[in-house]
């Protein structure tokens, strides 16, 4: 499995969203040295997929984030499906269930010791409190994080997606033992666009993330590379 970063540009994890092969590659290629995974997500995967893995992968591990959801002998076979693709990282809705979530481990596990760190998805970093209301869960967003969460480490995560806004909860009550990967981070200055749960690269590791995913303020950007590398220096070494 993937160890955990040190510091600095290694905790970046750029998100290769684009429908484009071509330009994928050259984002990769690009941006390798500034990070320490790379993700590719469903836009890639839809549009290119298990090609799109492999080059990218030729330039940094993957974060493969398809969000698996479904039944736990469907979701299992997903899994199956993709260990040859070697992902450093793959992600599944905790919403899907403790079944679920066991059985996607189960599968993961026939990697052996190179099996890809397992990441349950909590609560969208998209959503709001209203939005998760409509969804019928009247609690807030962070103590839904947090009830996902427990279920999906006891059930056999590896890991955590959530916002930067419940990192601190979430190591405070499960300690340092599952790994946080934080989307819904922005550097001072840029849109937030559809994210509802931000803050900034450092903000989100001093609360606890141990990667932190970054997408359009890097691939927006005229200069992706110098993009990624301002990011990268704002992160504790
Ligand atoms: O699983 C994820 O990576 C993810 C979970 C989540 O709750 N929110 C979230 O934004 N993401 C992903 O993180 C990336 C964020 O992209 P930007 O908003 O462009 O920085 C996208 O690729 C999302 O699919």
């Amino acid at each position: 499995m993937i160890a955990r970063p040190a510091g600095g540009a290694a905790r970046l994890i750029p998100a290769i969203d684009t429908g484009d092969l071509a330009r994928a590659e050259a984002l990769a290629a690009a941006l390798a040295g500034r990070c320490g995974v790379l993700k590719v997500g469903l836009e890639l995967f839809c549009a290119a997929g298990a090609p799109a893995v492999a080059a990218v992968t030729r330039h940094a591990p993957v974060f493969l984030d398809l969000k698996l959801h479904d039944i736990p002998n469907t979701v299992a076979g997903a899994l199956r499906s993709l260990l040859p693709l070697r992902p450093a990282m793959v992600t599944l809705h905790a919403g899907g269930g403790p079944a679920m979530v066991a059985a996607a481990r189960d599968a993961a596990e026939r990697a052996g010791a190179d099996r890809p760190l397992l990441l349950a998805v909590t609560v969208l970093t998209s959503m709001d409190a209203a939005a998760l209301a409509a969804t019928g869960v009247a609690d807030s967003p962070a103590a839904q994080v947090l009830r996902l969460a427990r279920m999906a480490v006891a059930a056999g995560a590896d890991g955590l997606v959530c916002s930067p806004q419940e990192a601190a909860l979430l190591r405070a009550e499960l300690g340092p033992g599952p790994a946080l990967v934080v989307p819904g981070v922005r550097p001072a200055g840029s849109a937030a666009g559809d994210q509802a749960r931000t803050a900034t690269p450092a903000e989100a590791v001093a609360a606890g993330a141990d990667w932190i995913v970054v997408g359009r303020p890097i691939t927006g950007a005229a200069d992706p590379a110098a993009a990624a590398a301002s990011i990268a220096a704002t992160l504790p070494g």
